[in-house]
């Protein structure tokens, strides 16, 4: 990639706006854009010092094109590290054109979608994780989302990374330094702090990538499989927690045959909505592939919302009865002795069909039967109704009590990267190595080697080492202007 050109893009979203940003970067940022923009009573653009605001307008030629808002940064203080120039100019894409268009004839080049960032990058203003995270913090739309990348992009986990590259570098040299004496037999590198050392570097590396899998959740919502018998109001409820028609609803059993997904906040929480296929048997080719597809779901998910029916006469007289529920308490047992770890939210669905007294029975009754003392702790019984959304908020409120209770509350650092993670596994391989080679009493020079390669795998992550191939697919998932 070149960059020692001058680079120009549209900083805000296309289309109209009250205003949009041009963002102009490179060394002749300034020395580009002053002739073309005229302050009435102000020192040139180029005299400027930086981090300064002017208003004036845009020409080409003598033919005004905007009344504009320009900011200047003198390089290497500035974002991109490189002389910058922001135009914000009325928000018509007609104007923004022309402007960019303008640009272009006077030796700008169209920037690619991250350049900016890039050239932030490889002007040492931030490390590769940090500008990742640039991208992360655009893309956070909760507050745990949020909160990981701003962290990441300040240099939280870039900072933890480079402790550990030091130490182990540290090492490496007293290491090598012993290889330089091989016939002296000398031992610069106490194998007994290095032992320390490669432990602690280990249970760190551990940890790291164990935040992976919360890390994820967090970036896509935990996500919640909403399962039952057909027809009992699953997909209405999937429509309900959205807001929005989502699925298809009928009175038609067995109406869902794929699963349909979305997400939403609650609670500042990111949390994805499975509506599955109903449970049943059935002949239907179509109908058990979904089926099928039901039970991965449930593997996959976090939560799993299990509805019944409150309106199924079947049901309320096998209740009555003292029966067995209809099979229901088989296939919650089910459930509960498969993913024993995995919190379940019984929602008895369709309450505006039954009475008040038959209410206070159903949750009498399924609370005696169904949830049993020693599963209290991740059961919740919830009575709703999707149609008219009566207890559907204080269903949310149970799946936010999870979250709350759960794995999800800490400070230390989320991976949330599948390319830091893909490192930090090859990293912890190498150091396990190491770790053998020290208990066996290798010989440094053996152990170097290993050594050398872990702080490889670490330098990918903060882009001490890095190719123009990587660099190129990290920021080509950018956005233009970014
Ligand atoms: N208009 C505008 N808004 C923006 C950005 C931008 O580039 N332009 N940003 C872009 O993402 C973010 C802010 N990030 C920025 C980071 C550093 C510098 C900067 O000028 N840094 C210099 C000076 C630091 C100082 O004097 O304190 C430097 O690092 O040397 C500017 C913006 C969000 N809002
Ligand atoms: N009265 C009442 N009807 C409901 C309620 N929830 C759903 N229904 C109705 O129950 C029927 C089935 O609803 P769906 O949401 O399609 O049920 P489903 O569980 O997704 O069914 P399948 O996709 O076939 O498994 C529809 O006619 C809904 O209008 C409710 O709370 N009260
Ligand atoms: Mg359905």
């Amino acid at each position: 990639m070149i960059y020692d050109d001058t680079i120009v893009a549209l900083a805000t979203p296309p289309g109209a706006g009250a205003i949009a940003v041009i963002r102009v970067s490179g060394s002749k940022a300034i020395d580009i854009v002053s002739p073309l923009f005229h302050a009435k009573g102000e020192k040139a653009l180029e005299e400027q010092a930086s981090h300064t605001l002017h208003l004036g307008h845009i020409k080409d030629g003598h033919r005004v094109i905007d009344e504009a808002l320009v900011s200047i940064f003198h390089g290497p203080r500035s974002y991109t590290g490189e002389n910058t120039i922001e135009i914000s100019c009325h928000g018509s894409p007609y104007i923004q054109q022309e402007i960019i268009q303008l640009l272009t004839r006077k030796g700008c080049r169209i920037a690619q979608p991250g350049e900016f960032t890039l050239r932030a990058f490889l002007n040492g203003k931030m490390d590769l994780s940090q500008a990742e995270a640039v991208a992360d913090v655009i893309a956070s739309d909760n507050e745990a989302a949020h909160q990981i990348a701003m962290s990441q992009m300040r240099g939280g986990f870039s900072s933890e990374i480079n402790q550990l590259r030091e130490e182990l570098l540290n090492f490496a040299s007293l290491i090598e330094l012993e290889l330089d004496f091989a016939e002296e037999d000398v031992e610069f590198a106490n194998r007994e702090q290095f032992n320390d050392l490669i432990k602690r570097i280990t249970f760190v590396l551990k940890r790291l990538i164990d935040s992976f899998a919360v890390g994820n959740v967090i970036k896509n919502g935990i996500p919640v499989a909403i399962v039952g018998e057909p027809n009992v109001g699953k997909s209405t409820l999937l429509n309900a927690l959205l807001n929005e028609e989502r699925a298809i609803v009928s009175e038609i059993a067995g109406t869902t045959r794929d699963t349909v997904e979305d997400e939403i906040t609650i609670g500042g929480m990111g949390f994805r909505f499975i509506d599955t296929a109903g449970i049943r048997a059935t002949e239907d080719v179509v109908e058990n592939i979904g089926i099928k597809k039901t039970f991965e779901k449930i593997d996959q998910a976090q939560v799993v919302i299990y509805l019944i029916d409150a309106s199924h006469s079947a049901l309320r007289a096998s209740l009555s009865k003292g029966e067995n529920l209809l099979g229901i308490q088989t296939e919650i047992e089910e459930i509960k002795n498969k993913y024993p770890q995995k919190p379940v939210v019984i929602v008895v669905n369709k309450i505006d069909q039954v009475s008040t007294e038959d209410r206070s029975s159903f949750e009498r009754e399924i609370q005696e039967r169904l949830i049993t003392d020693s599963q209290r702790k991740n059961i919740r019984l919830a009575l709703i109704s999707a149609k008219t959304g009566e207890g559907v908020e204080r269903l949310q409120e149970f799946l936010l009590d999870f979250v709350n209770t759960g794995a999800l509350k800490n400070d230390q650092t989320i991976v949330t990267n599948a390319r830091h993670y893909d490192a930090l596994l090859k990293a912890l391989e190498e150091i396990t190595k190491v770790q053998e080679g020290l208990n066996a009493g290798l010989s440094g020079d053996l152990m170097a080697i290993d050594i050398r390669q872990a702080l490889y795998h670490l330098g990918e992550i903060t882009g001490s080492i890095s190719t123009d191939d990587l660099l190129g697919n990290i920021f080509a998932n950018f956005c233009i202007g970014k």
